[in-house]
């Protein structure tokens, strides 16, 4: 991307002004719950297009000079080339998906990457068609990014002999046992800042206990504590498409991925400060003035904008003490509303089947932990945009029921549990931090 806006800033030909690092990276993330909305490029810029450095997985190889993987323009968005069948059936899917009234698709909608439709465009001098998205990695400066690919079942029901022969075969131990399987990944270390990247190659072998660790290490969690913060952050997006799933009759998903991204310099930040205070051992007295946060004016938080030693004050509420010493001599008062992705977080975590045995027991100090951590972020970030996400994606192999076929796409429904469940247990792992 630096090449892309370097080429502009010399022609002269971008109407952006110069901005920070970190208001290009952090500060303009879009919000709208649309997937269909607006080209993010000005009316004068020209599109600038090169191969997309951040694909982990799927179509890249070069045949002749026509290069089969994603495209990255300089306007927030990726270029997919629609080249076999099952690519201009992804383009039906998106278009469908578009405009239909149903209201397990509308759901959908909000989980998979905005869709801006397709175009022709010529690259390295062949022309093609291409499936124009949103790119979840936009502005992040350290992506980390996880191509995890969802069902036992990865083949169509198009599909000849010798694709389901061929398919069978490729992560056959990893598809068996957890329904899933992890075909690339990509993850900067937090400690050096280098990036390691995991083709399909290293995919293909994976099994049993690696496939945990895997994802483990895509986490930065190896030799290190997993960041509460960040799990709970992918745990809100991922509760979502588990609800949308066990209900949903409307779809087929063969073969689509869960595409995880999280930005590692924001981790870096996240755990810096959480550093700091334990050595502390309390938040920062004083905070810098934010311009927008969690619990800016409208927000819906009853958040004051104060800190002190015991942690954030509330507007007709108590201070939240922030130690979890103090739950066990404490009554527990519920939270202040907060409108917010985190907010959800909470609210599908207090429902979710698998901690309703630790109900009682965990609740409190869940919420009490929790408050804190959205001050913590809120505090670390001028805008309370999510610097972790997941979102469905590949539609090649998607299939829309008729009337007679709807029923739930158990498939896809038992590799969303399963990769759930294992988030869920790096979350109890974490269920003692307090930032
Ligand atoms: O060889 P194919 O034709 O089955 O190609 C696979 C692609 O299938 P498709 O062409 O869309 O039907 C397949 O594409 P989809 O993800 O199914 O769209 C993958 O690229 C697959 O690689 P992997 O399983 O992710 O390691 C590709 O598999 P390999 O390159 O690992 O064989
Ligand atoms: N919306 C997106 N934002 C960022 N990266 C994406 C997006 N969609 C796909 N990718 C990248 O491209 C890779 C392949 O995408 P996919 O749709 O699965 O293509 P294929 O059909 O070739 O398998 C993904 O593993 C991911 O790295």
């Amino acid at each position: 991307m630096s090449d892309v806006s370097e080429k502009s800033r010399r022609s002269g030909s971008s109407v952006r002004r110069q901005r920070s690092i970190y208001q290009v990276h952090y500060c303009m993330r879009r919000q709208d719950a649309d997937m269909t909305a607006r080209p993010l490029l000005m009316p004068t810029s020209p599109l600038e297009v090169q191969a997309y450095a951040r694909q982990v997985a799927g179509h890249r190889k070069t045949e002749d000079t026509k290069y089969l993987g994603l495209l990255q323009c300089n306007n927030g968005t990726i270029m997919k080339p629609i080249i076999k069948e099952s690519q201009k059936r992804e383009v039906d899917f998106y278009e469908h998906l578009k405009t239909s009234s149903d209201a397990e698709l509308q759901e959908l909608r909000g989980l998979v990457a905005k869709y801006f439709g397709n175009r022709k465009y010529t690259y390295n001098g062949f022309e093609q068609d291409y499936i124009i998205l949103e790119d979840l990695t936009e502005r992040m400066l350290e992506p980390c990014i996880m191509d995890v690919k969802i069902g036992k079942r990865t083949w169509d029901p198009l599909a000849t002999e010798e694709k389901i022969k061929n398919e069978q075969s490729k992560y056959a131990a990893c598809k068996q046992q957890y329904g899933f399987c992890i075909p690339g990944f990509q993850v900067y270390r937090l400690s050096t800042g280098k990036l390691c990247k995991y083709n399909k190659d290293y995919g293909k072998r994976l099994h049993g206990h690696a496939v945990k660790e895997a994802i483990r290490n895509y986490l930065n969690g190896i030799g290190a504590t997993l960041c509460r913060a960040l799990l709970l952050q992918f745990l809100s997006e991922l509760w979502k498409i588990q609800k949308w799933s066990r209900r949903q009759t409307a779809v087929r998903l063969y073969s689509a991925s869960l595409l995880l991204v999280y930005d590692a310099a924001r981790l870096r930040d996240c755990c810096q400060s959480k550093e700091l205070t334990a050595r502390a051992g309390c938040r920062p007295a004083t905070v810098p003035r934010r311009r927008h946060s969690l619990h800016s004016v409208g927000s819906g938080s009853n958040f004051s904008g104060q800190i002190t030693s015991k942690g954030p004050v509330y507007k007709k509420l108590q201070s939240v003490p922030l130690s979890p010493m103090s739950l066990s001599h404490s009554s527990f008062s519920p939270p202040p509303p907060i409108n917010s992705p985190w907010s959800e977080a909470l609210a599908s975590f207090n429902h979710n089947h698998s901690f309703e045995h630790n109900y009682e027991n965990k609740l409190s100090k869940i919420k009490m932990n929790y408050r804190a951590m959205l001050d913590q972020l809120s505090y670390d970030s001028p805008t309370p945009n999510p610097w972790g996400t997941v979102k469905v994606i590949d539609f090649a192999h998607a299939f829309f029921n008729s009337e007679e076929e709807k029923q739930i796409d158990e498939n896809f429904r038992e590799g969303i549990e399963n990769f759930v469940e294992i988030f869920e247990c790096f979350l109890r792992e974490t269920d003692d931090q307090v930032l």
